[in-house]
């Protein structure tokens, strides 16, 4: 590890690592910094919570004048939540130094971005529907851009995205410093993005595996209909301290945390059907432990850092191995430990391997649970509570209540039944999860060697069916910044729906 002093980097950007707890950079930032900081070009590739946000970050907050009341540098990211957690990571990097950063994302009124925008921000993060919608009103002018970045780079080179951020590539200097940074980059994607590079440094941190080491990977194999009684009796078992449950479509997520709040977890849902407002207000509960369980679509599976995400559960299996890597990916993050698992159904089970080629990791089979089993875990953890109560000693209310009854009771009935008031017994209280289709049956997978993220020929197509529809999105969306409505709940989000019919992938606003 290197010191952040052997860096070049200056006092004041210094002392904001420092006040964030950061002691050393991490190899990607110790491996890209003093690129970045020489004005090179860069593909940063590294595994997941490894800190590729401060890896551009500091050089860019290192790089800005804030004397120039002008956009030196522009971020962008796939999601509304990124680019919020993204500017926030910014101004702590830039406090000392006093530079201005401006998130702006689809969703929020928009005329108060603009009366932001007046205050002459220099660092500009952004999701790039909304990103587009300014260049076209000419609220926000990038001609002084020095710095371009993508964040989550092969999801922003991706069909969904390409043509947005062509467009917003036109509205940028060609003289200027273009930075990517992801933990997955495949191939044909790092093609794309030498296109518009000069002779970029790439620069990417080696691991034996695409996911972290850290996180233990498991699968269980279940029928569609047994999959949520696996996924409680789970809950029960691992007693996560925040979990993330990922679901394929905006309906499932609904559904799963309706179906989990009555079965007694405290779940919400998010996806992108929901206004920003609740989005926002369901990720802060999650961070404030207000909710234990985050249920999401891939919405949630890219750059977001909460620390305290201990399981990642897959309730349906992503379809791209990227996705996959991401979304573990919420665990395990800056050396901590996760666990996931990955629900499969017995035809799903070529998408399973194809994630293992990828990823260059096999997970390990998991039998699901006996509700015993599930009841145990529970009781341990009411045992726990009673403990920690005890050890508290908030009691003295309690204690003439407990002395009288233990006159007419026997102590070991008292603390029984102390104990099962406690536990969350099994509860088979009505629940609706309607069946999705399993993903297109795959028998092979005929990836050839990835190196880390690239991709075989069949792969590819992925991708490339995804392009197909893709255009008609970009232009419904195109000038208004509005989306038609295409607001199917069962639609998969981010991607295509089943093997009949294509759906677009759809960039955030
Ligand atoms: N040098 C450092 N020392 C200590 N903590 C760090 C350092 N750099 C980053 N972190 C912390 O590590 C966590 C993960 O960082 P970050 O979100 O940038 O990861 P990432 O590589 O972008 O992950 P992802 O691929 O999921 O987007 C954050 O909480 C961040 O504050
Ligand atoms: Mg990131």
């Amino acid at each position: 590890m290197t010191n952040f002093s052997e860096l070049n980097i200056s006092a004041s950007t210094q002392r904001s690592l420092k006040r964030m707890g950061f002691e050393e950079a991490t190899p990607i930032q110790e491996g890209t910094i003093s690129y970045a900081l020489e004005g090179r070009d860069i593909i940063g590739q590294a595994q997941t919570g490894t800190g590729k946000t401060a890896a551009f970050g500091i050089p860019l907050i290192e790089k800005v004048d804030p004397k120039n009341p002008v956009v030196q540098a522009l971020i962008i990211a796939p999601t509304r939540e990124l680019a919020i957690q993204s500017s926030e990571e910014l101004y702590k990097i830039g406090y000392d130094k006093r530079a201005r950063i401006l998130s702006v994302y689809g969703g929020q009124d928009i005329s108060r971005q603009i009366r932001a925008l007046k205050n002459k921000p220099q660092i500009i993060v952004g999701t790039p529907g909304r990103i587009l919608d300014h260049i076209k009103r000419r609220t926000l002018k990038l001609e002084n851009v020095e710095t371009l970045v993508l964040d989550e780079a092969d999801e922003m080179l991706n069909m969904g995205f390409i043509e947005d951020i062509n467009t917003i590539l036109e509205n940028v200097p060609s003289e200027r410093q273009t930075l990517l940074f992801s933990a997955t980059m495949p191939a044909p994607i790092r093609k794309i993005a030498e296109t518009f590079m000069k002779d970029p440094e790439i620069v990417k941190i080696k691991s034996k595996e695409m996911t972290v080491e850290n996180i233990e990977q498991y699968f269980v194999k279940a029928q569609e209909r047994e999959k949520f009684d696996v996924l409680s009796r789970l809950l029960n078992v691992h007693q996560p301290e925040l979990a993330i449950v990922f679901g394929r479509t905006k309906r499932r997520v609904d559904e799963l945390a309706h179906a989990l709040n009555i079965r007694g977890y405290l779940a919400e849902g998010i996806h992108g059907d929901l206004s920003q407002a609740k989005r926002l207000s369901v990720l802060r509960q999650f961070k404030e432990n207000k909710i234990d369980i985050l249920v999401a679509t891939d919405v949630a599976a890219r750059g977001l850092d909460i620390s305290g995400v201990t399981h990642v559960y897959n309730f349906d299996i992503p379809q791209d191995p990227e996705s996959y890597v991401h979304r573990i990916g919420r665990t395990g993050r800056a050396g901590k430990s996760g666990l996931a698992v990955t629900f499969v159904t017995p035809r799903e089970m070529g998408y399973l391997r194809i994630v293992e080629e990828t990823t260059k990791k096999r997970m390990t089979p998991l039998k699901p649970p006996t509700a015993d089993e599930a009841l145990v875990g529970q009781q341990a953890l009411a045992v726990e509570q009673l403990k920690e109560l005890v050890e508290k000693n908030h009691l003295s209310d309690y204690r003439a209540m407990a002395e009288e009854l233990l006159t007419t009771h026997d102590a070991v009935d008292l603390v029984a039944a102390a104990l099962k008031s406690l536990t969350k017994e099994p509860d088979d209280s009505p629940i609706k999860i309607t069946e999705e289709r399993p993903l297109p049956m795959r028998r092979t997978s005929s990836r050839g060697n990835s190196n880390g993220g690239g991709r075989s020929q069949g792969r590819g197509n992925y991708r490339g069916n995804r392009s197909g529809s893709s255009r008609g999105e970009r232009g419904e969306r195109s000038g208004s910044g509005r989306r038609s409505d295409r607001s199917s709940s069962s639609r998969r989000e981010g991607g295509r729906r089943d093997s009949g019919r294509r759906q677009p992938r759809r960039s955030e606003d």
